[in-house]
């Protein structure tokens, strides 16, 4: 039994969803414990770092846009098995960086290769796992990359490089998806200052998962 709650964050790149994760995990981690595990997606494991450092290479010109996708679905996979399941059959608060709505938004629009198609791909690759809460920063694309180019030169991967007009399509994207799930997918502010938007996320993960952040550590 999946007696686990997974958590996952999603929005633009520079959205400020690892910062905040960040922060998240110190307010959290004295409550949970070891109940808390922190992952991100394309990543996790062995493989699918592996699998990252292909995808995200800047000098792999040559990729196709469904190879692209169909390599982020297996870093998935290979992350769902080795570290989500497990974590989630053991009671855990599985928090993500970025799932399946990142491929959804990336590929399916980004990359025009259909927002169904891309979906129905990941539900071979995930078995239909969906995640019990997504919050999803929202900030003007063009800002999030401001924001990257500010402060993290030495990180910009092959997709912060794209242009400013896939970003868009993204975001679009991800505003459909937002649209579409309101039970699962949960709107943050993330144009506010780090603070404020770290206080909005944990105000809607205590709402939306209250037996689990309000009752004390029991696995
Ligand atoms: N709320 C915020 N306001 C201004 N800058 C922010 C905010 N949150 C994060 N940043 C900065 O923006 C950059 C991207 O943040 P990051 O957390 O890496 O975003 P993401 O994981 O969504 O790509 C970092 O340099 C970070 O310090
Ligand atoms: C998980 C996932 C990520 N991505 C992209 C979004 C990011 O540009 C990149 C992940 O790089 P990362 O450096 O983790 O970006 P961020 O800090 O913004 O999360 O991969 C996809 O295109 N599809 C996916 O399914």
């Amino acid at each position: 039994m999946l007696t686990g709650k997974l958590v996952t964050f999603e929005g633009p790149d520079g959205a400020g969803k690892t910062s905040a994760l960040n922060a998240i995990v110190a307010k959290l981690k004295p409550r949970l414990g070891d109940r808390l595990v922190v992952t991100r997606e394309p990543g996790g494991n062995h493989i699918s770092e592996a699998i990252r450092t292909i995808i995200l290479d800047r000098n792999n010109t040559m990729m196709d846009d469904r190879t692209e996708a169909l390599l982020y679905a297996a870093a998935r996979r290979q992350h769902i098995v080795q570290e989500i399941l497990p974590a989630l059959k053991q009671n855990q608060l599985v928090l993500c960086d970025r799932y399946i709505d990142s491929s959804v938004a990336y590929q399916g629009a980004g990359r025009e290769i259909g927002e169904q198609a891309v979906y129905d791909m990941n539900q071979f690759a995930t078995q239909g796992l969906t995640p019990d809460l997504t919050l999803y920063f929202d900030v003007d694309a063009a800002v999030g990359l401001k924001r990257i180019q500010t402060h993290r030169q030495n990180e910009i991967n092959r997709l912060d490089v794209e242009a400013l007009s896939f970003h868009h399509k993204v975001q679009a994207a991800y505003l459909r998806l937002l649209a579409a799930n309101p039970e699962r997918i949960k709107r943050v502010d993330a144009s506010q200052p780090l603070e404020a938007v770290v206080s909005e996320a944990l105000q809607i993960m205590t709402a939306q998962l209250p037996t689990y952040l309000t009752t004390e550590g029991k696995s």
